[in-house]
């Protein structure tokens, strides 16, 4: 379904009074995510990981330079491609418009009938938050609403940027219900978290970023026990765990 191949990204710096030069922020990325998986890119703040999502939507920054391909399909993303952004954080919001007219904006650009009560109904709001403005929405709220926008793409692929930090229990697993119910349909989803054991009941497979490099990747299915089929790199996240004891590799 999406095709990452030799992606690198860097941003322009001055350098003294002419000059500038280029930092890179990621490199020589490469990765795939099939129909029916859910690929977990774990990393550390400040690993790249928001960048790979911004550079896969289309949506870097002026200063950024991009390399590589990236393909959903085998074919580049365009803004009307049934792919969905779910960003880290609620800034993606206008804050001019009502929650209710965001739904239907996103629905009429991907060519989906508008049904933002249905949407709001299906991350657990009430139908009245439709005529909130964002400032009034709570953390939690907003991410949800997040949510329903990302729904109402209907999208084949829904990029998660911390879908499950900061929320409780309640909103965290409707959150990975959701994507976990995209797979299922067939479709797949890339979640970017620097928390596994919030994804990982949900994960096909982990990619480990490190520095704006990818150092290891392994099935979901072997962070499991002391981690001893995992690759070193994703074994030494793995023990260093509170959940499995900290203990040094
Ligand atoms: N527009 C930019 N110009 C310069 N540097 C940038 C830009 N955007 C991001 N960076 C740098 O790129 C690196 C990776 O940033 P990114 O936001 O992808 O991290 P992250 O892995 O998502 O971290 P977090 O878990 O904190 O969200 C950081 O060092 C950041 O300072
Ligand atoms: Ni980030």
């Amino acid at each position: 379904m999406l095709r990452v191949a030799g992606l690198s990204v860097g941003v322009a710096r001055p350098v003294g009074l002419r000059g500038t030069q280029v930092l890179p922020l990621l490199t020589d990325i490469n990765l795939t995510v099939a129909a029916g998986e859910i690929v977990v890119v774990l990393g550390a703040s400040g690993a790249g990981k928001s960048l790979l999502a911004h550079a896969i939507m289309n949506i870097l920054p002026a200063n950024a330079q991009c390399s590589g391909t990236i393909a959903l399909h085998g074919h580049p993303i365009t803004p009307l491609h049934p792919v969905a952004l779910l960003p880290q954080h609620h800034g993606f919001l206008d804050p001019l418009a009502r929650v209710g007219a965001q739904l239907s904006w996103m629905a009429r650009r991907k060519g989906q009938a508008a049904t933002p009560a249905a949407l709001l109904a299906s991350v657990g709001l009430d139908a009245s938050v439709k005529r909130l403005m964002p400032h009034q929405l709570s953390g939690g709220m907003a991410r949800r609403v997040l949510l329903a926008l990302a729904l109402g793409a209907a999208p084949d692929l829904i990029i998660a940027d911390e879908p499950t930090a900061g929320l409780d229990p309640t909103n965290s697993t409707i959150v990975t219900t959701h994507l976990q119910t995209l797979a299922k349909r067939g479709g797949a989803a890339l979640v970017i978290t620097h928390d596994l054991m919030s994804v990982l009941p949900i994960a096909t497979r982990v990619i480990v970023l490190d520095n704006g490099r990818i150092v290891a990747a392994a099935p979901a299915g072997q962070f499991t026990g002391a981690g001893e089929a995992l690759p070193l790199p994703a074994r030494n996240l793995w023990r260093a765990l509170p959940e499995n004891g900290f203990t040094d590799a």
